[in-house]
């Protein structure tokens, strides 16, 4: 199956959910009101407030329920699937860095939040760490989603992989500082396990972080599709999933694994 998609590369508000939610609506309408309209829209990490971690206590969305409320009616006006980025949420007291994906008929598919938390940037100090996989299906395909310091794992996105996904949505507030490993990493993720990566990143800054934006697609042999700049943009390539098969008979990676030795 073949799916036109997008990532909007946007620029977070620092702490600002109204705002977002704004720039993320108009940024839709954009994408749609375009010639080619993508059938998949992808958002980058935590949208709605940006790495303001220290005020989650007000600023992280109960359950997602705004999120998802919101991304349901604009899925349904513009009959586009929505990889919704992910949101800081908040379930039983804990927070969360979760995504969340929201098919075109306006049904909530999936949540997943993030495995592995980012010292770095003091994930741990406030969020909990999410405990499932990523895995849903859109128009019957089998993908995957992951958060931006997950592509460091190569573990975890190839037991995505070996369940069936053939794209891998990534999203992602990387910083500037380390665009080569961003753009390394999801080249190799991509060639290893012959498969699609869609990467949408962020771009502009918060009081700590410059954020490198190049949001990039790549197929499953390692070609990059589409790649941004560093400043707001809309990426667009069109994926075949197809690709993924012919590639594997090329080079049959997965037939020639032997798990017994790993
Ligand atoms: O791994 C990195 O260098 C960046 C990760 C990151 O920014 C994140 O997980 O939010």
């Amino acid at each position: 199956m073949k799916f036109k998609v997008a990532c909007l590369q946007m620029n977070i508000a620092f702490g600002n959910p109204t705002v977002n939610y704004q720039s993320v609506e108009s940024f839709i309408h954009e994408a749609c009101q375009a010639q080619d309209p993508p059938d998949i829209i992808v958002l980058p990490e935590m949208w709605t407030t940006g790495y303001d971690l220290t005020n989650l206590n007000h600023l992280a969305d109960k359950n997602g329920q705004l999120t998802i409320d919101f991304l349901k009616k604009i899925a349904l006006k513009y009959q586009v699937h929505i990889v919704g980025g992910s949101v800081a949420t908040q379930a039983n007291e804990k927070m969360f860095n979760t995504m969340i994906v929201i098919d075109k008929e306006g049904n909530h598919v999936q949540n997943y939040s993030k495995l592995h938390l980012f010292k770095l940037m003091d994930e741990h100090l406030h969020l909990a760490s999410g405990a499932d996989k990523g895995m849903f299906t859109i128009d019957d395909e089998t993908c995957a989603g992951v958060i931006c310091y997950d592509i460091r794992f190569p573990e975890w996105i190839r037991g995505h992989v070996l369940e069936g996904a053939k794209a891998v949505f990534v999203v992602a507030e990387w910083p500037t500082p380390r665009l080569d490993h961003w753009r390394a990493l999801l080249i190799a993720r991509a060639i290893e396990n012959q498969c699609y990566i869609i990467a949408c990143n962020c771009v502009g800054s918060d009081p700590n972080n410059e954020f490198a934006g190049h949001s990039i697609i790549i197929d499953p042999w390692g070609k990059v599709l589409a790649e941004g700049g560093d400043e707001k943009e809309i990426i667009q390539a069109e994926i075949d999933l197809a690709e993924v098969d012919k590639i594997r008979d090329i080079i049959p990676v997965f037939s020639d694994r032997r798990p017994e030795y790993y």
